[in-house]
């Protein structure tokens, strides 16, 4: 062997020269052993080790096996169980040579650096926003620093404006009586099962559009039709999350040569913006002919267009474009999924759901007179039912809307646990895990008891460092409140009504997704409660 390239194969800063100089008195061949045997023995001793922690890192491949193994299982319970058996934060290493490589974390010490004490030094980044510009461009959910704070700022305030809360309040009323109880009450009187999680995304859907953008889409109404608009989000959306799934490089060559799902996308995306821009047109055009609307109108789209920014300027089109888009994702998806999980696990839990009947019963007898099909829950009632708040936050921390989220370094930091952040490193945080450790919610971690979250019968909140489904910190969920409000008058309205049964046998399983949906949906019956009580009670009185 020619000395020359021998100083190119050894001279690295790993290697000690005694390991050269041992290296020199070695034939080739023995050489090449040697690398076979050290190979096999960090393999093996890797192996062991992985497994025992409940993660495998390969030579050259790292951890990825493991993960494609993870996600050809089900990715939450992957994880879950990888983060127990590590303590609660690991570092992923995928394949040598490539830039996979992030901290995965579910302690709560870790999210309350991240999310409050060193906010600013954990944005979503570069890599996220170039992923989702697209479809979402500069609005809320994608947006950092000033352009981030700015819109955050107003749409706080309106959050909690008395005209928003009647606004949202009569929406949600209109859509739950006029709609959804008359499309259950079809398939009631057909005997067919109906998709539960399906009827739910389209109730949210049309709700958060006629937040944000004032209008209705209509996708909730009898025969459940395709609405153009409503299935171009949802495509969008889709094609989206496929950008995180490829390499940058392939996604931006397919959107260069506008192929495959970059192809999808941006026929997706047209639609989106041409369903978004006439409604901005209108808007605008409504506002300058009538001082009544004016007044009258308090949806976010409304609130923008009267607004200048910071140049004292009207905003564009395409700005009031991104920042209804974005409401329309953060709020589109995330409470249906949420009640579709509660509907599956009250089906498995019928002494809560009777604890849920009662409150609501307690509460509705008070009232007295109102016969049972036009009962409609007023807000200081919604306020008052702590059980039902408690389950359907108990639901939340076991099946969480948005189950994995990220952040990125900016500037080198270490977390409370001593892991070491390098600049530019990709944080997880996965909020499923964090819903099923033991460290955090005690021995009882995977029962679903909405009791944990009371105390003398009142609803305890939680820290949101521990609870994560709404994030927390500065970029806590705006739309919160308003998510329990609309969680609560739709499962109190159909619970009063109806017993909801999952079909036997139907596959209830998460679909990988950046939120939690039911890969198969919801299968669901339903029966009239002055058909089922009749029967519980002779029951009752049997035994
Ligand atoms: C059960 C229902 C909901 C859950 C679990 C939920 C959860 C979350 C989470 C985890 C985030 C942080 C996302 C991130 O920064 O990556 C978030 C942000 C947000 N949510 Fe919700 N959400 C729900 C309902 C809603 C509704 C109904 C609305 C609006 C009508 C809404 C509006 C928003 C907005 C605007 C943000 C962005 C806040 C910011 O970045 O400053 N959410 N939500």
């Amino acid at each position: 062997m020619d000395s020359s390239n021998e100083s190119i194969l050894f001279y690295s800063p790993g290697v000690s020269t005694t390991a050269a100089g041992l290296f020199r008195l070695l034939p080739e061949i023995q050489v090449v052993e040697l690398l076979l045997a050290i190979s096999i023995f960090v393999a093996i001793h890797s192996l062991r080790k992985g497994s025992r922690q409940g993660l495998t890192s390969w030579p050259v491949l790292g951890m990825l096996p493991s993960l494609v193994l993870g996600v050809r299982k089900n990715i939450y319970e992957w994880l879950t169980g990888v983060l127990n058996h590590q303590g609660g934060t690991f570092t992923f290493c995928g394949p040598w040579f490539t830039s996979l490589q992030c901290v995965i974390t579910a302690d709560p010490r870790n999210l309350e650096h991240l999310l409050k004490v060193k906010f600013t030094n954990f944005p979503k980044g570069e890599y996220f926003r170039t992923s989702v510009q697209d479809l979402l461009g500069n609005g809320i959910f994608s947006a950092d620093d000033e352009t981030w704070r700015r819109q955050r700022k107003i749409a706080s305030l309106e959050f909690h404006s008395a005209e928003f809360r009647s606004m949202t309040v009569q929406s949600l009323v209109e859509l739950v009586h006029s709609r959804l109880l008359p499309v259950l009450a079809a398939a009631h009187d057909r005997r067919t099962p109906i998709d539960l999680q399906d009827v739910l995304l389209r109730l949210t859907f049309d709700n958060v559009c006629m937040i944000a953008l004032g209008t209705d889409p209509g996708c909730l109404r009898p025969g459940l039709p395709e609405i153009p608009f409503a299935k171009a989000f949802e495509d969008a959306t889709e094609a989206t999350t496929m950008r995180f799934i490829m390499p940058t490089g392939v996604w931006k060559a397919l959107r260069y040569l506008d192929l495959g799902s970059e192809r999808w996308l941006r026929r997706s995306i047209e639609v989106v913006d041409e369903f978004a821009y006439e409604v901005i047109r209108a808007r605008r055009e409504e506002l300058s002919s009538s001082e009544q609307t004016r007044t009258a109108r308090s949806d976010l789209l409304t609130v923008f267009t009267k607004l200048t920014d910071e140049d004292g300027k009207p905003y564009s089109d395409k700005f009031l474009r991104d920042v209804c888009v974005n409401f329309i994702l953060a709020g589109r998806d995330t409470s249906s999924v949420a009640l579709a999980w509660f509907f599956w696990l009250l089906n498995r839990h019928p002494k809560v759901e009777q604890s849920i009947l009662s409150e609501i019963r307690n509460i509705t007898e008070e009232r007295g007179g109102e016969a049972d099909g036009e009962l409609v829950f007023k807000p200081e009632q919604v306020k008052r039912m702590d059980y039902l708040h408690a389950a359907l936050s108990e639901a939340l921390r076991l099946y969480p809307s948005v189950p994995m989220d990220h952040k990125e370094v900016v500037e080198d930091d270490v977390f409370p646990d001593g892991t070491v952040l390098k600049k530019g490193t990709k944080v997880i945080y996965a909020v499923y895990a964090m819903g099923r450790m033991e460290s955090i919610w005690g021995k009882d971690c995977m029962e679903y008891k909405p009791e944990r979250w009371l105390k003398d019968g009142r609803f305890m909140s939680e820290s949101a460092y521990k609870f994560t489904a709404f994030n927390g910190g500065p970029r806590l969920c705006v739309g919160k409140d308003f998510a329990y409000y609309q969680m609560k008058v739709v499962a109190a309205s159909i619970l009063h009504r109806y017993q909801v049964k999952v079909v036997e046998k139907h596959p209830v399983v998460p679909k990988m997704a950046l939120t939690l949906y039911m890969k198969h949906g919801l299968q669901v019956t339903l029966c009239r409660r002055d058909e089922v009580e009749p029967v519980e009670k002779m029951k009752k009185n049997k035994s």
